[in-house]
């Protein structure tokens, strides 16, 4: 007997009850959105602030992760095992023609031949990639929703590969291949970054977990990256170096971009940013460039801003800045300031420490570090605000009960109760921080257990509903 074998009475119940559920999320959908007066995006709905409108409203969004996670059930419910066994041993391939598609410029190559598509031979001028190969290429990704092949070998772009879209021309683009992520969203960089090395790192992970070099370290530089790359640099020092500035900018735009992630405004609430007293300083440590600092400045003008980052990327932040905020370095509202966050933190009158995406690069010995210095730096009313991937556990977390907002409600049966692959990003997220830098995302009490450990109270929790973080508030004790 499997392990649900018992819980489940027959095979044709669970797929009427899953069944079931993606009909009833689909009119919740249909009923919260036609309420508000808004419409849901078709495939071909072009990505803008306003397409995702729906989605941000609580309902709808719950309502499709429930939907989404029912229909991944369903999938492997009625798939031959065997199937779906050797469909994910080979989901690589997904993953490097998508990677593929991205620096072949097809997105844009698509935009320019106009809505009916374009012929693959047109579009494989974008990048002189061989036409037949390329092909092959958006066969797969077609074949999974990303492009639509819509005439044998002609292939037109749909609401996802429009998300591959820079805005740029395919003639700059092959003109000056670095420039094609500078001043997007950021979309295409994040895809460059996890298809590329991102990608190589996650084809070693066998070595770094089998190999006892390197099998239970918590090192930077004894990682799947480190096989992958050959290499004994850290993936951080490893972009420092000037031969792999194009890596080092592309990394610091899918940072910036990540504000958008997390758009997500149920995610804020567990902080109330508006409460802060006028020119009450937020620190945002290691904050990147200051895309998530940009965001908060945005909707919260009555803050001031530090963001503190290693030298060489605070550096770049200027130009950001001067294009995103102007006039907002110069005015002090924000500033960039060069800090280790493994040394005593400069700033001791901050409202809030603010680090989004920081613990996760870490091992706990390290989090632990990072935690300390900032209790050190807390005065009796600062609070911590952490924005990180949040993962729960596949079954039913009982420890969660008694931390704020800490504690999910139960999906219908027989929905996995962490809402399965509705949030499976989180935990392949979690696994390109291992194979990366020795990371990882943490759950709730992990994350309360180091803060504990450091000083620090964890009071409340955020979950995001299909978006990629959460959010978690501490206050010194
Ligand atoms: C995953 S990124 C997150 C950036 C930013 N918080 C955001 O969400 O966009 C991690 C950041 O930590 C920074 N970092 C790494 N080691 C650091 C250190 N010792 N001191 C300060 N920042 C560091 C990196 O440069 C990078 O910008």
């Amino acid at each position: 007997m499997t392990a649900n074998e018992s819980a489940v009475p027959n095979a044709i119940d669970e797929l009427k009850t899953l069944s079931k559920i993606i009909h009833d999320a689909v009119s919740t959908i249909e009923h919260v959105t036609t309420s508000q007066g808004l419409t849901f995006p078709s495939p071909y709905t072009p990505v803008t602030a306003e397409s995702e409108r729906p989605r941000m409203l609580p309902q709808v969004n719950q309502a499709c992760a429930q939907a989404i996670s029912a229909a991944y059930q369903l999938i492997n419910d009625l798939r031959v095992p065997h199937g779906t066994i050797g469909t994910v041993a080979m989901q690589y391939s997904l993953t490097s023609c998508l990677g593929i598609a991205e620096k072949a410029n097809v997105a844009e190559a698509i935009r320019e031949a106009g809505q009916k598509g374009a012929h693959v031979n047109t579009i494989a001028r974008a990048s002189n990639i061989e036409p037949s190969k390329l092909a092959r290429v958006l066969r797969v990704l077609a074949t999974n929703h990303i492009f639509v092949e819509v005439a044998p070998d002609t292939f037109a772009n749909n609401r996802v590969s429009s998300c591959l879209d820079t805005g740029k021309s395919v003639k700059d683009l092959m003109q000056s291949p670095d420039i094609k992520h500078a001043g997007t969203t950021g979309s295409t960089a994040t895809v460059g970054h996890f298809t590329d090395e991102g990608f190589k790192a996650s084809g070693y992970l066998q070595e770094a977990l089998f190999d006892p070099k390197s099998a239970t370290s918590e090192e930077l530089d004894c990682t799947a990256f480190n096989y992958a790359l050959n290499t004994k640099l850290s993936y951080w020092e490893w972009t420092e170096q000037p031969t792999h500035k194009r890596y080092h900018d592309r990394f610091s735009i899918t940072m910036a971009a990540g504000k958008s992630a997390t758009a997500n405004d149920t995610v804020w609430k567990a902080f109330d940013w508006q409460s802060l007293k006028e020119d009450s300083l937020v620190v945002d440590v290691g904050g990147g460039m200051g895309g998530q600092t940009l965001k908060l400045a945005e909707m919260y003008p009555h803050l001031r801003f530090i963001v503190q980052d290693r030298e060489q990327v605070v550096k770049a932040g200027t130009a950001f800045w001067d294009e995103k905020m102007p006039g907002a370095l110069q005015s002090g509202k924000v500033t960039l300031q060069a800090h280790d966050f493994f040394q005593p933190q400069p700033v001791r009158d901050a409202a809030v420490f603010f680090m989004r995406s920081i613990l996760h690069d870490w091992a706990d010995k390290y989090c632990l570090d990072i935690l300390r210095q900032l209790r050190e730096g807390a005065a009796a009313n600062t609070r911590l605000v952490i924005l990180d991937s949040l993962v729960s556990y596949a079954c039913v977390e009982r420890d969660l009960e008694g931390i704020p907002g800490a504690a999910r409600p139960a999906p219908p049966a027989p929905l996995l109760p962490n809402l399965g692959h509705a949030g499976i990003i989180n935990y392949y997220k979690d696994i390109h921080m291992l194979e990366m830098l020795n990371g990882r995302e943490r759950t709730v009490t992990h994350l309360a257990e180091l803060m504990h450990q450091t000083g620090w109270k964890l009071v409340q929790v955020q979950h995001g509903v299909q978006t990629i973080t959460g959010m978690v508030v501490g206050v010194p004790v």
